[in-house]
C-alpha cells in the first residue's frame, strides 16, 4: 500500500514508522510511506507556511501556494510509484466519521495522499479542488491533523495482507465482523482471586470459539446495541445472544 503524507511535522510520524506493526510493514515494504512538507516549497525569506484569514478572526490558515505545491508533488509521486491516481484525504472534524468499514474502504482504495492540517485549517477552495475525501476520527478538535492521520494509517495498515504477523488476528479483531471484542486472559490463572473462565482452560477449541462469539455478541448488546441494529444475526448467533441475555437478565 502506498501512502503519501503532507505535513508540516513529518517527524511526528516516527511514532508510526519506527516501531510496531506499521514500522515492520514499512521495513518489509508492505507499506510505502513518503512525506511532503509544505515548508519545503516556501520561497519567501521567512519560509512562511501560514497566512491570514480573509474576514479576520483568530488564528491563521495554511498558506495556499505551499500547501498545494506539496499536495501536487505527493499526487505526482503516487502516480509515478503506483500507476494509479491517489485518493487525497483531509482530516478534520467536518469529515465523515471514521469507522472500521471506512478503514476497510480506505485500505483497498489504492494509493492515498493524506493531508494533515495545522493552524485553523485550510482554504475551502483547496478542499473543493484538491481534496477528494474529508474524514474525521471523532467529534473533537485537535491542534493538527497528524495524529488523526496516524490513526487512519495504523488502522488501514493492519488490514494489508502480511502486515500482521498472525493474519487471523486482523480478521478476528473486534469490529472486523462488526462486533465488540470478547474478553481476553493470560497468565496468571488467578489475579486477586479472579479466575480465568474454565472454557478457556479446557482445550476444547469449538467450545472456546463459541464462548468468544457469545461474549462478543453479549458485550455488543450490552455496550453498543447500535452496532447490532445494522447487523443481521444468523441462527447460531441469535441463539448465543439469547443465552447471554438470559444469563445476564437483571
Ligand atoms: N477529529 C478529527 O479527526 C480532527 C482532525 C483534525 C483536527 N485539527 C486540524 C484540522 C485543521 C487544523 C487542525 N482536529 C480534529
Amino acid at each position: 500500500m502506498w501512502i503519501g503524507v503532507v505535513s508540516l511535522f513529518p517527524d511526528m510520524f516516527d511514532a508510526l514508522t519506527q516501531q510496531g506493526v506499521v514500522g515492520r510493514a514499512v521495513e518489509k515494504q508492505r507499506i510505502a510511506l513518503e512525506f511532503w512538507n509544505p515548508r519545503d516549497y516556501a520561497t519567501d525569506r521567512h519560509r512562511s507556511v501560514d497566512d491570514r484569514p480573509y474576514g479576520g478572526g483568530p488564528g491563521m490558515l495554511m498558506k495556499v501556494d505551499t500547501l498545494r505545491a506539496a499536495i501536487f508533488a505527493a499526487r505526482e509521486r503516487a502516480q509515478q510509484a503506483t500507476g494509479l491516481v491517489p485518493t487525497v484525504i483531509y482530516l478534520s472534524p467536518q469529515g465523515r466519521k471514521l469507522d472500521q468499514q471506512g478503514v476497510q474502504a480506505l485500505a483497498s482504495a489504492g494509493p492515498l495522499v493524506v493531508v494533515a492540517g495545522r493552524y485553523e485549517g485550510i482554504d475551502e477552495r483547496v478542499v473543493e479542488s484538491d481534496i477528494d475525501e474529508e474524514w474525521s476520527i471523532g467529534d473533537y478538535v485537535l491542534s493538527g491533523g497528524e495524529l488523526p492521520a496516524m490513526v487512519l494509517i495504523d488502522a488501514a495498515a493492519r488490514l494489508i495482507p502480511g502486515v500482521l504477523g498472525h493474519q487471523d488476528s486482523a480478521v478476528e479483531d473486534s469490529f472486523n465482523d462488526g462486533l465488540l471484542d470478547c474478553p481476553h486472559y493470560t497468565r496468571p490463572e488467578i489475579i486477586d482471586g479472579r479466575q480465568v473462565p474454565d472454557v478457556l482452560l479446557s482445550g476444547n477449541h469449538a467450545a472456546i470459539k463459541r464462548w468468544r462469539l457469545k461474549q462478543s455478541l453479549g458485550r455488543t448488546w450490552q455496550r453498543r446495541p447500535d452496532l447490532l441494529e445494522g447487523r443481521p444475526l444468523d441462527a447460531e448467533q441469535r441463539k448465543l445472544l439469547n443465552e447471554f441475555i438470559e444469563e445476564h437478565a437483571l
